[in-house]
């Protein structure tokens, strides 16, 4: 035998403990899953035990709850999603994970959201969100909002103004787009004094441009969570950069709005009420208060999570409206009653406007999938099934919302049904979330909502939709993404 014989001899040999040390650990890994799987008994697909890959497919494709919708109705209130994950709909189960002090806590989904930043959107630490929180909330609440009311107006009144413009040029109107440049606009108003003023240009600036791509990337970024440190510094086509310098440029940008806020505030006399007139002047509130990165980054979580929910949840029901001519009648008659210079209030008191409100938002949940959720690490008991600490539980509104036994027929948009809205109805709502992490921005959501319908159907009683520019039902198919949206990003109405 010569030398290179022997050696091939003796690479055989390796690689056959090579293929049998793969094989042993593939079996270990199969025996493990077999005998010791932890959520062996919730049902689902049979792959479900060994991947989520198809949910994520589904969720980068945008129909992620349309999949795990189905399963529901496959195999019952609890289904698996992957070797670590599940999904629920039963209603005492998302009481016990969406209640106040719950200690089923954000996954790192979130931290996917944030790329990196800790807000009160993606925080998983308990004391900074309970700090924030404390902090935050008075601006916020119905009582804190009033006074800002004017300003919201102003706004509303302004999209108003240039949907009439552009129905004169254009003989229809894409509300998609002045719905988002409103909510845009109000939001940068009352955070940091000075809207974007994407509604007089017509066009968003560069720093909401940025958001949105940062929006997109992170979105993504979100699904393949631990991939995040490498997709942070890679550069990427279309965004100027990695994600990296994309943040940092957002962040610089809110900085300079923030210094620029708190110098106008400091030489005024008179103190405007906005989000962060406050804070941003450093007022201690229970001893506490917020450093300027913190007031940034909470500003940045106010502008991505405060402009396309309201604004997407306006379209569709503006949209809905003028589908169904009884509907927007009913709702036009309603809006007659109204004193000539109404407010807020008045428009809290209509009770139509209000259920067609409620139902946009059951019909059309614009956080269509999972609020993701760990199992506390003693393990939870949820609706009979025993899921160990650290898995993932997640509660889709997409389903939520569809629960034929609540809401029969769940895909017709009627405002009639919220006349006497039974308890299984008010349970499985949830288009805000719940607990100690329900939407911050709920009230000043109900504002503009209130605010955006009243005036567009006062001033546009003829409205409907245009099949102008290929406008049909397809462009407004929901695609569902963290935050859902018109699949064509248009609605296109025709308002004389
Ligand atoms: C129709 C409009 C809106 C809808 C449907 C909506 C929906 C939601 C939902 C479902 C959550 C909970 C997420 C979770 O638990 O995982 C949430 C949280 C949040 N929303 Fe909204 N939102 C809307 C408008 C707004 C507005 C106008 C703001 C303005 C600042 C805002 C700011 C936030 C913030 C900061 C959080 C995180 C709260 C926390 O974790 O403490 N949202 N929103």
């Amino acid at each position: 035998m010569n030398t290179l014989d022997s050696y091939n001899v003796r690479d055989i040999g390796s690689l056959q403990m090579a293929g049998i040390a793969l094989t042993a650990a593939v079996l270990a890994v199969v025996i493990r899953h077999l005998l010791f799987d932890p959520l062996a008994k919730v049902p689902g697909p049979w792959y479900t035990k060994w991947t989520n890959a198809v949910l994520k497919i589904r969720s980068i494709k945008g129909d992620g709850p349309i999949y795990v919708d189905q399963l529901h109705e496959k195999y019952g209130p609890v289904v698996r999603l992957g070797p670590s994950e599940v999904d629920v709909t039963d209603v005492a189960a998302i009481k016990k994970i969406h209640r106040v002090k719950s200690d089923f806590g954000k996954t790192d989904f979130y931290q996917g959201l944030g790329y990196r930043r800790e807000n009160i959107i993606g925080t998983q630490d308990t004391d900074f969100h309970r700090r924030q929180r404390k902090l935050l909330s008075q601006p916020m609440s119905e009582n804190g909002l009033k006074a800002m009311e004017p300003e919201i107006e102003e706004k509303v009144r302004l999209a108003i103004e240039k949907m009439g413009e552009e129905m004169k040029t254009r003989k229809a109107v894409d509300i998609y787009k002045w719905w988002m440049f409103m909510t845009t606009d109000i939001i940068g108003q009352l955070t940091f004094g000075e809207s974007f003023h994407a509604l007089e240009n017509g066009k968003a600036d560069s720093y909401i441009e940025d958001l949105g791509k940062a929006g997109i990337v992170s979105s993504i970024g979100s699904q393949f969570i631990s991939l995040m440190p490498i997709i942070y510094h890679l550069p990427l086509p279309g965004i100027g950069g990695s994600l990296r310098m994309l943040a940092d440029r957002i962040q610089i940008g809110a900085r300079a709005k923030f210094q620029q806020l708190r110098h106008e505030m400091e030489s005024k006399d008179e103190e405007t009420p906005l989000l962060f007139s406050k804070l941003a002047q450093g007022v201690i509130v229970d001893g506490e208060t917020m450093t300027e990165t913190e007031l940034v980054n909470a500003a940045e979580a106010y502008i991505i999570a405060g402009s396309d929910t309201t604004s997407n949840t306006l379209t569709f029901v503006t949209w809905a409206l003028c589908k169904q001519p009884k509907l927007k009648d009913q709702l036009i008659k309603e809006l007659e009653t109204l004193p000539v210079n109404f407010t807020g209030e008045d428009l809290k008191s209509l009770p139509f406007l209000n259920r067609c409100i409620t139902e946009g938002l059951r019909r059309f949940p614009v956080v269509p999938g999972g609020l993701p959720r760990y199992v506390p690490k003693e393990g939870a008991d949820i609706a009979g099934y025993w899921l160990p600490g650290g898995s993932t539980i997640i509660t889709q509104n997409w389903s939520l919302h569809r629960n034929p036994e609540a809401f029969p027929n769940p895909d017709q948009y009627d405002p009639s049904r919220w006349e006497n809205p039974t308890k299984a109805m008010k349970d499985s709502m949830l288009a805000f979330g719940g607990g100690s992490r329900i939407c911050i921005g709920m009230h000043l959501a109900y504002i503009e909502l209130r605010m955006g319908l009243a005036y567009f159907f006062r001033t546009f009683p003829k409205s409907r939709v245009s099949s102008l520019e290929g406008m049909g039902d397809n462009d407004m198919k929901e695609a569902l993404y963290f935050i859902s949206s018109p699949q064509n990003h248009r609605c296109i109405i025709e308002t004389a």
